[in-house]
């Protein structure tokens, strides 16, 4: 089987790359390779080299910035994805695409299944549901996930040890809720779904619950214990409203994963499980 997997140098795209089963045939790529805001040279890709499954790693996630540049990150997260499965319907290959909790507006009051109404309420959730809909549209499986994070990616766990080695102290809210998810896990069900042939949506995070303040007090306690840090600061719960950013965020975002549990019957990791296993990664890159 000949597989594309896009966004190779980013977190999904490296766990991807570093699971992939035997036997497949994979073509690793990112922006040098093919810049995603060519829709024309992603047709002309996939047409040529005719992959049998595209797993799409690749996206504009920065968050904030999308605020300000929205139609960059709808050309990468939106129109690129479209070409992707337009082009996917002529060859007969299918694709794998990931989208986030982000294109919930964050008003449920019980975990978010698959089938809930998305209801984006920043640029970069209404680009990620723009690519869910051309998606959806040729058939892909589509795995919504949150919060993830990997060694050496850019990402929360890594921000927080940085500031938490220059600061005296930290503020962190703790009224947005959700499940940090560990990005080789996410790519071992992203090719445990694809195996069975799965289509439609599903939801993936870590097992359990968090604040992003819970986040960062484990990330702390779990980094003394490894080494990356070696003294405690204050940390303190602040509100969303004590932290202005551009763009509004879920106040809760946890997804509902149990559709996807059933297919793959495999264990399920809690987060804070693996983030010690993450931070031992981190603490043997150096
Ligand atoms: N990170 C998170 O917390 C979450 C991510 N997701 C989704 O999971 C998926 C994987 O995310 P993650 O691995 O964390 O993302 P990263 O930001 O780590 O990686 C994204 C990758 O996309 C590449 N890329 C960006 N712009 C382009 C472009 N114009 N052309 C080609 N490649 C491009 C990046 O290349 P370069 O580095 O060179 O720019 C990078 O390799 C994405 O769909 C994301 O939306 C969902 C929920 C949470
Ligand atoms: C650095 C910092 C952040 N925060 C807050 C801001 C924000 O609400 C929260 C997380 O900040 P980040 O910017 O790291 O997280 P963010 O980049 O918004 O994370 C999101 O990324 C996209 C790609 C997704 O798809 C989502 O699932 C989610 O993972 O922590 C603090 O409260 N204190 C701090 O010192
Ligand atoms: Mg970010």
């Amino acid at each position: 089987m000949k597989v594309l997997v896009t966004g190779a140098g980013g977190q999904l795209g490296r766990a991807l790359i570093a699971s992939a089963p035997e036997g497949c045939e994979l073509e690793a790529i990112d922006i040098a390779d093919l810049d995603l805001t060519d829709a024309e040279a992603i047709r002309a890709r996939i047409m040529t080299g005719r992959p049998d499954l595209v797993m799409n790693a690749a996206a504009y996630t920065a968050v904030d910035k999308a605020e300000s540049e929205e139609d960059l990150a709808l050309a990468i997260n939106g129109t690129a994805v479209a070409a992707m499965a337009s082009a996917l319907a002529e060859t007969g290959g299918r694709l794998v695409h990931v989208s986030t909790d982000f294109v919930f507006d964050g008003t449920s009051s019980r975990a978010y299944r698959p089938e809930d109404s998305p209801a984006p309420i920043s640029a970069y959730g209404r680009t990620k549901l723009t690519g869910e809909q051309a998606a959806a549209d040729s058939g892909a499986l589509i795995v919504r996930t949150a919060w993830v994070y990997t060694a050496g990616g850019a990402n929360f766990v890594r921000t927080m040890i940085r500031l938490m080695r220059e600061k005296d102290e930290l503020r962190v809210v703790a009224d947005q809720i959700g499940t940090p998810t560990w990005a080789p896990g996410l790519a071992t069900v992203l090719w445990g779904l694809a195996a069975q042939g799965a289509s439609g949506i599903y939801h993936h995070s870590d097992a359990g619950v968090a604040s992003w303040y819970d986040f960062a007090v484990a990330i702390q306690d779990e980094a003394l214990a490894a080494g990356l840090l070696d003294k405690a600061i204050p940390l303190h719960p602040i509100t969303t409203a004590d932290y202005p950013t551009p763009a509004v965020r879920p106040a809760f975002s946890l997804l509902d994963c149990s559709a996807t549990r059933a297919l793959l019957q495999d264990g399920w990791t809690h987060w804070r499980h693996n983030l010690r296993t993450m931070l031992k990664e981190e603490k043997a890159l150096g």
